[in-house]
């Protein structure tokens, strides 16, 4: 199955009372197709976590859409914006967002932990791929700060997501661990995934295979 993401015109205003709107996405496109490695880059403040939250369903637009995989995400309710999102979109951050009282292989597993389902020898596989097989009974905060980024991936890899909305994932990075992370990002797109990553990080940039660049609220040209 090819994968997509299609987002259309979207825009979005942050409106705070007695204040000007700040106009975050001003009629923003974008496509992308299984196999896209695409880092977003520009300066702060210009939108690109806007962008990322609203690609992956988790803020409103004020119009426009996203279309993942042929789904318009406006057009599901809450409850199934949520289960669409566990199937089809992983987030990997700058700041992993592991669970801190759960060990590594739960946090790995936390999407299907609570309903027993998925498979715990797939979990360790995948700990295993990114050199984290002696890891999996710890705590986050036994690990270090590469080795908790690697769970965080192998978090989005277990998932099945096809899409990985990534935020600067190597910005806490040694090289070492970068390039993990990065070929990682690669060899997911190279199985049919897509990667859509804002990172101000140029080892990242030279991995990607596209660079977009926003500037105040769109597309830099
Ligand atoms: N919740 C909010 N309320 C009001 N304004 C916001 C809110 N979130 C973001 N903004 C504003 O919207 C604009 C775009 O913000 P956004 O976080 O998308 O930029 P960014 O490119 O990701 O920045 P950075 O690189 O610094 O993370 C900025 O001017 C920001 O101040």
């Amino acid at each position: 199955m090819t994968n997509s993401l299609e987002i259309q015109q979207a825009s979005k205003a942050y409106k705070r009372k007695n204040q000007t709107p700040v106009q975050a996405l001003d009629k923003v496109d974008l496509k992308a197709q299984s196999g896209d490695f695409i880092a977003v880059l520009g300066p702060s403040g210009c939108g690109k976590s806007t962008l990322m939250l609203s690609a992956g369903g988790l803020l409103e637009l004020d119009s426009g859409k996203v279309v993942v995989n042929g789904q318009d995400l406006s057009q599901l309710s809450s409850s199934q914006k949520a289960e669409f999102r566990a199937q089809n979109i992983a987030y990997v951050y700058q700041e992993f967002h592991l669970i801190s009282y759960l060990s590594v292989i739960d946090n790995v597993r936390i999407a299907d932990l609570a309903l027993g389902a998925g498979s715990e020898e797939r979990a360790k596989d995948i700990l295993n791929q990114f050199g984290l097989g002696d890891r999996v009974h710890h705590l986050p905060s036994e690990l270090s700060v590469g080795e908790q980024q690697r769970v965080a991936l192998s978090r989005a890899i277990y998932s099945g997501a096809k899409i990985i909305l990534a935020d600067e994932p190597t910005g806490n990075l040694d090289s070492e661990n970068a390039e993990i992370v990065l070929k990682a990002l690669r060899d997911f797109t190279e199985q049919g995934g897509i990667v859509l990553m804002v990172t101000h990080d140029d080892r990242a940039v030279a991995y990607a295979q596209q660079k977009l660049t926003m500037a105040a609220g769109h597309w830099d040209s």
